[in-house]
């Protein structure tokens, strides 16, 4: 039976949204939540970028480590074979990436008024195919290759670029609602068509423009499951990304696990989702991103599960069922992080000493596997973040001192 997979674009896109950021640290983080909630696969950035390099290198070694649980790793590049002969050279203890996405627009729209004469159609397909196979050469296990405004593609061409990247070697192509302009009849139809006829799984990319992205995302997948195709969702904490951002990727999880419609409910959840993480995750992402979550942010909102007005507070005191879909329980407790606590707390960060870093280690009962370089570590870490270190944060330094060092070019050697 056709699964359902997520894949998590939070660390590529998520982090080029405009007027937020997160440092290579922050972005360890998302992996680390990424890990623990089961997601399937996180695109963790730009591996071709010089100032990705050093990050790219930690995250490889921390899989390898085994801090990432099973996450699969994947880089992001243009789909033009330049940038995919950089990305692979990137390697750590001797490994690089197994996974790409490969990304290049397909539209008539954005070839005459993006590329403006320097790619036509047949140019799209070269540089996408030629790339595919640079990265298939250098040993990538899985390439999904990514029709950029691939909602506003005539399905003809679609089917064709498809095709294409399919002969080049590509085990998956995401079709991308990059403005946001899709919706749920529609790109099932389109994700049912281009499904059956390509025999590929075809990834949904969608934006938030019209407020459609999550239900967009489910109906793109259930025309994946319709095709007899796996379905891949790609998501981002907190739906962040760019311009009205991308599809929640909560939210997504938990229209399959509670929606009333059948189809939704009986599709099947390939990776191991363990919502127990989903509030520490979110919490942190708002904190990290400097973003914060609307009141009524799906689950995890200060209002997902607050009443007040007469008739849902007598309800929701007799049963909460009568005015909420499931038990918040379900998503995990909220953090209880040490430096957001009152009275007198004694943290430790960029100007700490040993004294307070030792107190804090302890008080949260982690034992660094390496006190000299996990010190530094926290330092470092804080000054790129700018703000407290929040418990996981200081936990995971105690654990992969070694592996996160590669952060830093120098620190290591
Ligand atoms: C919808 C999306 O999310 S797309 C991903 C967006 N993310 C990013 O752009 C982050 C990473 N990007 C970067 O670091 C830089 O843009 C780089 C390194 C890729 C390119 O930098 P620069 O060479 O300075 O180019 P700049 O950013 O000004 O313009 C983008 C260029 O890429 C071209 N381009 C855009 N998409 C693609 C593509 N998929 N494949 C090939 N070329 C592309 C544009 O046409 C433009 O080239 P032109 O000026 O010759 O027309
Ligand atoms: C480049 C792709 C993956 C994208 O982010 C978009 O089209 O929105």
């Amino acid at each position: 039976m056709p699964q359902i997979h997520f894949l998590d674009v939070t660390n590529r896109d998520g982090v080029q949204t405009a007027r937020t950021g997160l440092s290579k640290f922050g972005k360890t983080m998302v992996n680390f939540y990424l890990g623990r909630l089961g997601v399937a696969q996180s695109e963790i950035g730009f591996p071709f970028l010089f100032h990705e390099v050093p990050y790219v290198r930690a995250q490889i070694a921390l899989a390898e480590a085994g801090a990432f649980g099973d996450l699969r790793l994947s880089g992001w590049c243009r789909g033009v074979p330049q940038d995919v002969e950089k990305a692979v050279q990137v390697k750590a203890g001797g490994k690089g990436l197994a996974h790409y996405n490969l990304s290049i627009s397909t539209s008539d729209y954005m070839l005459a008024n993006k590329f403006r004469g320097k790619l036509d159609r047949g140019a799209v397909i070269r540089e996408m195919a030629a790339a595919v196979r640079a990265a298939k050469a250098a040993g990538a296990e899985t390439v999904g290759v990514n029709a950029e405004d691939g909602s506003r593609t005539d399905e003809g061409f679609l089917t064709e670029f498809a095709l294409a990247a399919k002969e080049a070697g590509a085990d998956r192509v995401r079709y991308c609602d990059t403005i946001g302009g899709d919706a749920p009849d529609r790109i099932r139809e389109r994700f049912a068509k281009l499904a059956s006829a390509v025999g590929l799984p075809i990834e949904t990319h969608c934006h938030n423009d019209l407020g459609l992205a999550v239900a967009n995302s489910v109906h793109g997948a259930l025309g994946d499951l319709q095709a007899g195709q796996d379905a891949w969702i790609n998501t981002c904490v907190n739906g962040i990304g760019e311009r009205s951002g991308n599809a929640d990727l909560l939210s997504t999880i938990l229209a399959f696990r509670h929606s009333f419609d059948p189809q939704l409910q009986e599709s099947e959840i390939g990776d191991p989702i363990d919502l127990s993480w989903a509030r520490r995750f979110s919490l942190w992402a708002s904190y990290a991103f400097g973003q914060p979550l609307p009141y009524n942010q799906v689950g995890v909102g200060r209002n997902a599960f607050a009443h007040e007005s007469g008739i849902h507070a007598d309800g929701a005191l007799k049963d909460h069922g009568n005015y909420e879909l499931y038990d918040e329980e379900t998503l995990g407790p909220f953090p209880d992080d040490r430096h957001a606590r009152p009275g007198r707390v004694v943290l430790t960060g960029e100007y700490g000493g040993k004294a307070g870093f030792r107190h804090v280690m302890e008080g949260l009962g982690a034992e660094p596997a390496d006190e000299e370089l996990s010190f530094k570590l926290v330092q470092l870490c804080n000054a790129q973040t700018g703000r407290p270190l929040t418990d996981d944060e200081l936990r995971l330094i105690a654990r992969y001192p070694k592996e996160l060092a590669l952060l830093f070019p120098g620190m290591a050697e």
